[in-house]
């Protein structure tokens, strides 16, 4: 079918409220590795983001990658394990973590970033001391997994203020200069808090929150934070969903404007997102 002038003109003029939103607002965007699925896919999600940013919208992109490092472990002969959705994280796996995740993962999407004509420089928790953690407690051990303590936005601040796409990969450091391995959701919500974001939009590769994780049918397009204890205690939220749902509660809780869950595989479900008023996912307020 072809489109008409009048209807692409339509379709671009519809974009201009959205557009007038954010402009200058920041919007951080957590990419998830299993929404990472191939070259092509990864080049749309890059385009829409070097389009957004080039309409005025401060674009930060923080980046996952758990199903690249769990390819690296196995290569080395090592397992993947996984409790409440974090991984279990020796000392050798916090190696291979920073490899992949900083070097691998980080490297590719800024490379596809330049691809697409923007400007993007890649970044990852220890650069400018940005992210400081502690080990994280719990009932079970994890070892290098961190629990952030602070977060210093300088460098992404001054890579915004200099035109570029921060690109963040989530490794940081303890006091004694020590690597940990950090959910990337959790980095994301922090980061989006600590840079006052106006949303904070993870994508990973599933609709949204669903009831059953098993069937889209049963999609959940809004989320009173209120009611995130009574769905967890109903067992609907878990695996990777859980720091998920974490994450969207806690950005919200601590000001950022929107939090979303949306649909990485859907070519361009970012710019339906933030440029029009068709909610793609399920949105947390
Ligand atoms: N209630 C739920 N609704 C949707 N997805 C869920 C739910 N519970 C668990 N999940 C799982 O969470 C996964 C997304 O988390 P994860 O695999 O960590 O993605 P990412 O790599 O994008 O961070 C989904 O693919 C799904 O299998
Ligand atoms: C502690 C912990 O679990 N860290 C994650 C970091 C990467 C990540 O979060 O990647 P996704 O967004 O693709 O899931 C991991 O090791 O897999």
């Amino acid at each position: 079918m072809k489109i008409s002038n009048t209807d692409k003109a339509q379709v671009l003029i519809q974009a201009l409220p959205y557009i007038q939103k954010y402009y200058d607002k920041i919007v951080v965007i957590k990419y998830g590795g299993n929404a990472m699925v191939d070259e092509d896919l990864k080049q749309a999600v890059m385009s829409d983001l070097v389009l957004l940013s080039l309409v005025g919208i401060k674009v930060v992109l923080v980046h996952g990658g758990g199903p690249d490092i769990s390819e690296m472990l196995a290569r080395v002969g090592k397992e993947s394990r996984f409790i409440g959705g974090l991984r279990y994280t020796d000392k050798e796996t916090a190696e291979i973590v920073q490899m992949v995740l900083a070097g691998k993962v980080n490297k590719n999407l800024v490379a596809h970033i330049e691809q697409s004509k923007g400007r993007a420089v890649g970044l990852c928790g220890i650069d400018g001391g940005m992210i400081k953690v502690k080990k994280l407690e719990g009932e079970v051990d994890l070892g290098y997994v961190g629990e952030i303590t602070s977060v210093d936005a300088t460098a992404i601040r001054d890579a915004l203020a200099d035109g570029y796409i921060p690109v963040i990969a989530t490794v940081g450091t303890d006091e004694n200069g020590e690597v940990y391995n950090i959910n990337a959701d959790t980095a994301a919500s922090r980061i989006a808090s600590e840079l006052g974001a106006e949303n904070v939009i993870l994508m990973t590769d599933i609709r949204g929150l669903l009831k059953d994780k098993d069937d889209e049918s049963t999609f959940i397009p809004h989320v009173n934070v209120s009611d995130v204890p009574y769905l967890k205690r109903q067992g609907i939220i878990s695996g990777g969903m859980i720091p998920k749902i974490d994450c969207c509660v806690e950005a919200v809780r601590r000001g950022v404007k929107k939090a979303v869950i949306i649909d990485g595989r859907i070519p361009h479900s970012i710019l339906i997102e933030i440029l029009s008023d068709e909610g793609v996912g399920t949105m947390f307020a």
